[in-house]
């Protein structure tokens, strides 16, 4: 890929290969290159190395992960090569002793001699089972290091945020993604609509993912707007008055004015001239913030009186949003409202008027509302899905497994920090009932694991915990997904891989999937690469000297 700006002429945000811009192979750390250096330097530059990329613990004190990012991966595999600027910028920036011939080496990089192995995007994953597994010369696959990292930490970590809400409000409410003016910049933003999107969000506020990805795009209003208005007049003044227009001025005070059983005090004429104009703008998507003032006292009455008048104008009006306040409550009060006008003045339309809520919500408020009982249908999310406060990073790490055909082990007091060495094939076994059992990783030289058989299945560190399995159904995890410099596989759209997540994760057990203290799932290792890797790590471990 050359030097790309972040937008292209036509002001999209999209290199030749639909990606952004910002994803090119200087989006990384510079000690990769200070490597590639040394490996060249030291002739090992082209030695077949294979990395596994993948994570160590899953997020939010969760059981499961959904992978996100590979299409992205692959595009910017399929890119990679430094442009004239890029190896002019390395020069400078490397020691002054640096070859020449190493920027030359630079300059005609490219990705043809690797070899991509994957899980789907969109599947549900689990720690220690590889992700990705590259194969490829050594000083290649480890120049994709970062880049490949910064694609799938965040990605997945919020993709697997949005399937958490979305487990949080069940299959049925909306979930719409606010969170574009609170993520970590707009990089950060765009990247959150998307993969809210694909872990079961089911639209954005964001115009420009709308416009890039294709998902739908949905809004209400703000209260600036409602706060901007003086009163009445605004509307008699400032609108053309139509034949709407003068329907819903005569029909407004005269509701109002009925409605008083709602509205114990005065309801608001500038909130009114507000949800009147609305109206007049949107009378076929009608839907009002009402908790400017006070939701009780001036929004429900105000939008009900609107409302009135634009079913007795030929409209269906859509509902209402709630930002504030207790939300449960005031969601119940709502829908009692609306259950009453349909049934006294006979409008239907008032029974499906939808109840939106948003106001920092996050996954543990969803949960305690469900336990308070609550009316409402969608869910107005920001702050705490795209953040992510509640565990800012997933933490995946990218580690070498194999050097010239010879397995590499990294080892460290912490088991859980233990590399596994060597090429690994994974698997998903599954029980009779459909569900998921264990992910098991083998060799690949291994007998084929088969349903039907009896495969002992370990935990890789811990001797005495192992089982039996006898899988109903074998999935193997990966696919060749690039070789010879070429994507091979078709990839999927943004909402197949959508359906893949929750198609994937409604064969994970309940209580895997539960809020708080889920069950942890079992990850297991063959009986021969457990017996490959411990005798490796005995090799490997020094034999300490007491004194
Ligand atoms: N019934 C409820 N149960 C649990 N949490 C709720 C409930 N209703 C609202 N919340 C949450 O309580 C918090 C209320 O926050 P805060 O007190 O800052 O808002 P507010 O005073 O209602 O509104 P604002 O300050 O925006 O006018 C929000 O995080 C909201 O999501
Ligand atoms: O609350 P979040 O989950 O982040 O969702 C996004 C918020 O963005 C808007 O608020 P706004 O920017 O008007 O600020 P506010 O917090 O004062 O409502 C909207 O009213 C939501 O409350
Ligand atoms: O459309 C909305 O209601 C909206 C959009 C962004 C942030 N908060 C609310
Ligand atoms: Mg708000």
């Amino acid at each position: 890929m050359s030097d790309t700006n972040l937008t292209n002429g036509n002001g999209k945000l999209e290199t030749s290969d639909d990606q952004n811009g910002v994803i090119q192979p200087l989006l990384s750390d510079y000690y990769q290159i200070t490597m590639a250096y040394a490996y060249w330097k030291s002739r090992k530059h082209a030695e077949r190395a294979v990395f596994d990329l993948y994570f160590r613990k899953n997020p939010f004190q969760g059981e499961f992960t959904i992978f996100a990012g590979l299409e992205e991966c692959l595009k910017f595999i399929h890119n990679f090569s430094y442009s004239e600027k890029d190896v002019e910028y390395l020069r400078k920036l490397l020691p002054v002793h640096t070859e020449s011939e190493f920027f030359n080496y630079l300059s005609h990089l490219n990705t043809n001699e690797v070899e991509v192995y994957a899980i789907d995007e969109g599947m549900v994953v689990f720690p220690k089972v590889p992700l990705l597994r590259l194969e490829g010369p050594l000083a290649v696959v480890q120049l994709l290091e970062t880049t490949l990292l910064t694609l799938v930490n965040y990605a997945s970590l919020v993709a697997t945020n949005a399937a958490r809400f979305r487990l949080a409000v069940g299959p049925k409410k909306g979930l719409l993604e606010f969170g574009l003016r609170r993520a970590q910049g707009p990089d950060g933003g765009l990247s959150a609509s998307r993969y809210c999107y694909m872990g079961g969000f089911d639209a954005t506020s964001n115009l420009l993912a709308g416009k890039l990805f294709g998902i739908p795009v949905k809004g209400t209003h703000a209260h600036a707007y409602v706060s901007s208005f003086n009163g009445l007049e605004d509307v008699r003044d400032k609108v053309c008055f139509d034949w709407l227009a003068d329907l819903l001025s005569g029909l407004v005070d005269w509701l109002v004015a009925g409605l008083v059983e709602l509205a114990d005090c005065e309801t608001s004429k500038v909130e009114l001239a507000a949800f009147i104009s609305y109206g007049l703008a949107f009378p076929d998507d009608f839907l009002c913030l009402i908790d400017t003032y006070s939701v009780i006292k001036s929004g429900l009455p105000n939008f009900c009186a609107v409302s009135l008048a634009l079913i007795e104008a030929g409209y269906v009006p859509l509902g209402v949003r709630l930002d504030s306040g207790d939300l449960a409550y005031l969601s119940v009060i709502v829908r009692q409202s609306f259950m009453k006008i349909a049934d006294e003045y006979n409008r239907p339309a008032f029974e499906k008027l939808t109840i939106v809520a948003s106001n920092d919500i996050n996954e543990e408020t969803v949960h305690s509302l469900n336990h308070q009982g609550h009316c409402i249908d969608s869910f107005g999310i920001g702050t705490h899905l795209v953040t992510c406060q509640k565990q800012p990073a997933l933490g995946c790490v990218y580690k070498l497994a194999e050097v010239n055909g010879k397995p590499r082990i990294k080892l460290s007091e912490d088991v859980e920090k233990v590399t596994m060495p060597g090429k690994k094939l994974a698997y998903r076994l599954y029980g009779v009932d459909g569900h998921a059992l264990v992910d098991l990783m083998a060799q690949p030289n291994e007998e084929p694991i088969l349903e039907g058989g009896k495969i002992l299945c370990r935990h890789p560190f811990q001797e005495s915990k192992r089982a039996h399995v006898t899988p109903k159904r074998v999935e193997p995890l990966y696919k060749c997904y690039y070789k010879d410099g070429k994507i091979n596989q078709r990839l999927p759209t943004l909402n197949e891989i959508r359906q893949r997540a929750q198609e994937s994760l409604s064969h994970i057990r309940m209580d895997h999937k539960r809020a708080l203290n889920p069950t942890p799932y079992k990850v297991s290792v063959s009986g021969p690469l457990y017996n490959f890797m411990h005798d490796l790590w005995l090799e490997n471990a020094p034999i300490g000297q007491l004194y």
